[in-house]
Order: structure tokens, then C-alpha cells, then sequence
């Protein structure tokens, strides 16, 4: 049964904590981590084995499974994923950055370029679940941003990944799949193997071993962000429906036994029905078994005196997503600092971002929404900056550049100022007058 804590300074620590990551997913996962850099793909099979139920005739996914996989797919669904798809990519085309140019004037021009990443891995989990959605919202800024070759990998069930994903995958226009999953999957796209290439960035959310295994390879390549199990907060006011708010917590506890769900509510009346609305509704959930463990060892329900320390709890536990299902939410948007997703009155489940409104729904956890941001075409692009300067404008500017040097003892840097005021240039002759 779930626990019910009332917000005071003695159960603070209580409050705030969290699930953690299980003991000993930090060793496997590095001992995952070297034997795929090890062994590569021959790694990648065992693991296959291991895990999913079985190797795969081959590791990628060819043309042929992807057009039978889509003919497979009910047209009902394929016209769902074109919808969402049509969403996902209104949303994400508002993030896109221009490159800038300062024409300053007496010869002075700098700028900024905006580059997409060249080659970009995207991990779509599939272990108690298949996540089409998750496809979209990950390939779908990328192929915005420009990222010429995106490549897929999720766990194949026996050696065979479901048709949705397929068909997701061809709608969001993914490069290559391949039929691997977890912390080995992650590590083939941060080394490569002889069949699946080197990755520049790795994005994605997964269960606890996919997240520790992007924390672990962070460096050798990009990530996005630590993107783990699934987690909801809920503020709720004393108006709202105990049977909804137990459901919109459910949805993201039957995501995972680590997943997370907490009601913070100003009303002990609401505390008490969610907790029974909760017990009815688990018991007949398809998925009850994953949803009573996380709503058991990892929800709960504060209550506090008011709604602004329910704000205040929000911001300290900065969880993925939070509802705010109260009355006039937009009076209190400005005062969410952390959180990664936040979805706005009675009439907004959670799931609504899962699959449909359109913002990304592979989202910061773990706390780490406090830095982190909601997977974007920021993600796919990278910049350079330029600085181009006549002879007459670095003349001008000589003195200052050839001063700070001296203050940092580089003499180097003053001469190779000086040296250039010394030599008979032109201007005009480099073409930029
Ligand atoms: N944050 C987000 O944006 C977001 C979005 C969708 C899903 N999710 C989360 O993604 C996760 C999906 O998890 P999943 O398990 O269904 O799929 P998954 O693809 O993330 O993980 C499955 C893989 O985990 C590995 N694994 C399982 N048990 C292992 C063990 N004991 N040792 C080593 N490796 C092991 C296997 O390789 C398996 O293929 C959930 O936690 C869900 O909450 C998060
Ligand atoms: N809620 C998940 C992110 O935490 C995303 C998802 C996909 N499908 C259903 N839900
Ligand atoms: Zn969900």
C-alpha cells in the first residue's frame, strides 16, 4: 500500500528521496561495456541470447522486414503515427536555431554556424514494452536538425522487433535499425562493431542498465541526458477527481518497478481516496505486478499545508513530469523551475505528452531535470563560430590585444599581432576588402 507522509520538517529526508539505481547495475553494466568493446558483435549475440530470448539471424533489421513489418501494421495505427508525427514535428520545427552573422563596421565580421551532427544513435527501449512512440519522439528532431545518418537499435524479441516500430521507424525515416537492446547496445554505438558504426551522439531513455551504461560512455561519444525510468508528480487540489489522479499516477508506475509516482495535494481527504482509488484500479491492471511494485517501494502521497509548498516540494524532487491539476494552472506556471514536462489542469493527463500533443516526451529523470532539458533539435546541431578582421581593423585594435597578452605573460600572442602590423599588407587583397 502506498504511504501517505504529511510535509513537515521531521520527514523531510523522507520526502525527497528517491529510487535509487539497485545495487550492482554499475558493475554489470561496465563488465557489458568492455566485453562488447572486447568482443563486438559476437558479444552482441550472447547478449541477445541472454536477455531477449534469442540471437538474430542477422543484427540489422533489412529493407525487406521494414516493408512487410509496415504492410503488417494495422492502417488504423499507421494513420495514429502520421498524426502524432504531423505534431511531434509542428512542435520541434519551432526549435530551430539560425546561424548568425555581425557585420560590424571597419572591417570586423564574426559569426556563429550551426551544424548538424553527422551520425546520431537512438535508443528505443523494448523490454516489457514496445515504445513506437518513442521512436517518433527521438528521430523526429533529428531528421529536423539535419543529422545525416540515424541510426536505431532496440531489443529484438527473439530475434524479431515488433512491426509498430518498424512502421514507426519508416514514418520518422530512421537510416538503419538494429536488433539489439540495453547497456550492450549502447556500448556497440559509443566503440561500434563490425556491423554497427561508431555513433557522434547517443539519445534515448531506457530502463536502469541504459541509463548507466550512456553515463559510462559519456565522453567517448555525446549523450543526451540521463533519460531512465519513468516518473510523475501530481499536485493536486482538493477539487480533483480521486479516480483520475490514481490513474494519471498509474501511468507511469506500470512503465517500470523503478518507475515513480507522487500526489502532492493540499487536501488529506483527496490523500486518503487516491490511496483506495489506487488499490482498486491496480487490481485490474494487465501490468499490475510492475505497477504495484513501483507504486509500493517507490510512490507516495504528501500532503501540505498549502498549495505553494506543493510547488516548493515539486521544484526540490524536479521530476519528469508534472501535472499541476488545479484550478487557473497557468497562475502558477512561474513558479515551476524543475521539472521536464508539464502538463497544465484537469484535463491534461500525462499521457497526452506520451503520445500526441507534440513536446518530446524523452525527459530528464532522476533529479537531473534540475540541469537537464527535454530531448530537442538542440540536441542534433552543434556550432562553430568564425572571426574574420581587416588589416585596419586589427591595426586598431592591436594595442589591447598586445596589452591583455602581456598581462598573462604570452609573448607569443603580442608578437603574432605585432609581426602582422609590421608586414606590408593590403587591404582588399584577401578578397573582403
Ligand atoms: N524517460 C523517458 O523519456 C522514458 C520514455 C519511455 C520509456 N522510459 C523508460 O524506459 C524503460 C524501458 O525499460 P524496458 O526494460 O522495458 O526496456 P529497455 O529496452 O530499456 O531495457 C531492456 C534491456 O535491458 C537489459 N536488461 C534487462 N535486465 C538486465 C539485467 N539483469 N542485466 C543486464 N541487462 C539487463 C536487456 O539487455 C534488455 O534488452 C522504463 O524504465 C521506462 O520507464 C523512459
Ligand atoms: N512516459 C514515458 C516517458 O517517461 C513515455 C511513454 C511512451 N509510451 C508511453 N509512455
Ligand atoms: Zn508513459
Amino acid at each position: 500500500m502506498i504511504r501517505i507522509l504529511s510535509y513537515n520538517e521531521m520527514n523531510r529526508a523522507d520526502i525527497f528521496q528517491r529510487s535509487t539505481v539497485p545495487t550492482g547495475v554499475e558493475d554489470t553494466v561496465s563488465r557489458i561495456i568492455q566485453q562488447v568493446k572486447e568482443q563486438k558483435d559476437s558479444a552482441l549475440l550472447d547478449y541477445c541470447t541472454q536477455f531477449d530470448g534469442g540471437a538474430p539471424e542477422r543484427l540489422e533489421v533489412s529493407e525487406e522486414e521494414i516493408r512487410q513489418a509496415f504492410e503488417s501494421t494495422d492502417p488504423q495505427f499507421i494513420k495514429v503515427l502520421k498524426k502524432a508525427s504531423d505534431n511531434i514535428t509542428s512542435f520541434h520545427s519551432c526549435q530551430i536555431r539560425n546561424s548568425f552573422i555581425q557585420n560590424k563596421s571597419s572591417g570586423i565580421v564574426v559569426g556563429q554556424k550551426i551544424v548538424p551532427l553527422d551520425r546520431v544513435g537512438l535508443y528505443v527501449p523494448g523490454g516489457t514494452a514496445a515504445y513506437p512512440s518513442s521512436v517518433l519522439m527521438n528521430c523526429i528532431p533529428a531528421k529536423i536538425a539535419g543529422v545525416k545518418e540515424i541510426i536505431m537499435v532496440t531489443p529484438g524479441k527473439n530475434g524479431t522487433v515488433p512491426p509498430a516500430i518498424l512502421s514507426a521507424a519508416k514514418i520518422a525515416g530512421v537510416h538503419r535499425i538494429f536488433k539489439v537492446g540495453g547497456a550492450q547496445a549502447v556500448a556497440a554505438l559509443a566503440y561500434g562493431t563490425e556491423t554497427i558504426p561508431k555513433v557522434d551522439k547517443i539519445v534515448g531513455p531506457g530502463n536502469a542498465f541504459v541509463a548507466e551504461a550512456k553515463k559510462q560512455v559519456f565522453g567517448s561519444v555525446d549523450i543526451d541526458m540521463i533519460a531512465g525510468p519513468s516518473e510523475i508528480l501530481i499536485i493536486a487540489d482538493q477539487s480533483c477527481q480521486a479516480g483520475q489522479v490514481a490513474a494519471d499516477m498509474l501511468s507511469q508506475a506500470e512503465h517500470d518497478k523503478m518507475a515513480s509516482a507522487v500526489l502532492v495535494t493540499d487536501s488529506p481527504r483527496l490523500a486518503e481516496s487516491v490511496r483506495s482509488e489506487l488499490e482498486r484500479q491496480l487490481s485490474v491492471l494487465p501490468r499490475e505486478e510492475i505497477a504495484r511494485s513501483s507504486i509500493e517501494n517507490n510512490g507516495k502521497i504528501i500532503v501540505a499545508p498549502n498549495l505553494e509548498t506543493a510547488i516548493d516540494i515539486a521544484n526540490e524532487i524536479a521530476p519528469e513530469h508534472l501535472e499541476l491539476c488545479v484550478d487557473n494552472p497557468f497562475d502558477y506556471l512561474d513558479r515551476i523551475r524543475h521539472a521536464g514536462s508539464v502538463f497544465l489542469g484537469k484535463n491534461c493527463p500525462e499521457a497526452l505528452g506520451d503520445y500526441m500533443a507534440g513536446p518530446n516526451h524523452t525527459l530528464p529523470t532522476s533529479g537531473t531535470a534540475r540541469f537537464s532539458s527535454p530531448l530537442s533539435v538542440d540536441d542534433f546541431v552543434k556550432k562553430y563560430q568564425y572571426t574574420y578582421y581587416t588589416k585596419a581593423a586589427l591595426s586598431a585594435a592591436a594595442d589591447d590585444i598586445i596589452y591583455f597578452a602581456e598581462q598573462e605573460g604570452l609573448s607569443a600572442h603580442a608578437r603574432s599581432v605585432s609581426v602582422r602590423l609590421a608586414e606590408d599588407l593590403e587591404d582588399g587583397k584577401d578578397g573582403m576588402g
